[in-house]
């Protein structure tokens, strides 16, 4: 794991703008597109904001979300929401986006995303139970999530959260770049506290070794 310290939000979330900005044009440069997942949450909307007006080669760059509830997406708990109002505006308009939820929920998820694997630049939140995407500690589904060949599954949270869609370890793994977006203390602790537990019990291990973490207080 690397970790990347910011003074402060706003350097943070600049940063991490222009760090995958980067990537995803050196992605779009070297093989024609680029596939690039991202979180949902209260975290990530400043950095939609920044990378959402940069000039990117957006039109060759495919948007998905690492994992969604299910709920309706005028739902203020809609990550779809959020991408659709944070990130798909300004300059990346023209970006594609893939959906990793069916129209119909509970419909099958075969093959909805298998085109945009594996991804070219992957962006995570954790929360402070050390879950990322929507693979939760204590959910029956963790390690079915965890070691899955299909990239996407249906999956419960933890209690009182409501079910969910996500991408699986596997899939999350097999991305060619990996960050992780966290801010504040109570993140920065669980970050620490999950060194040395196993993706079972801190879901977040599953892609820590090979992730860079970015954090700001
Ligand atoms: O439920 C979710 O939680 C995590 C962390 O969210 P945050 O609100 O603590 O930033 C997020 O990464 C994930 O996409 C989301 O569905």
């Amino acid at each position: 794991m690397k970790l990347i310290e910011y003074a402060g939000a706003e350097a943070l979330m600049t940063g991490l703008a222009d760090r995958l900005g980067q990537e995803l044009t050196e992605a779009v440069e070297a093989q024609g597109r680029a596939s690039f997942a991202v979180p949902g949450g209260s975290t990530p909307g400043p950095m939609f904001d920044a990378i959402a007006q940069r000039a990117l080669p957006w039109d060759q760059i495919t948007v998905m979300l690492t994992d969604e509830r299910r709920v309706p997406q005028d739902s203020e708990r809609s990550n779809t929401r959020l991408l659709r109002e944070r990130l798909l505006v300004g300059q990346a308009a023209s970006a594609h986006y893939a959906p990793i939820v069916p129209e119909v929920d509970g419909a099958d998820l075969t093959g909805l995303i298998d085109a945009h694997l594996p991804l070219s630049v992957l962006l995570l939140g954790m929360g402070e139970d050390m879950h990322t995407a929507s693979l939760f500690p204590g959910s029956p589904d963790l390690p079915h999530a965890l070691a899955a060949a299909a990239p996407l599954m249906y999956v419960e949270a933890s209690d009182g959260l409501e079910p969910r869609v996500t991408l699986t370890g596997p899939a999350l793994q097999s991305a060619q770049s990996i960050h992780i977006l966290i801010k504040g203390e109570g993140k920065r602790a669980a970050l620490d506290r999950a060194a040395g537990q196993s993706p079972e019990t801190a879901p977040i291990q599953t892609v820590l070794p090979h992730a860079t973490v970015h954090w700001a207080p």
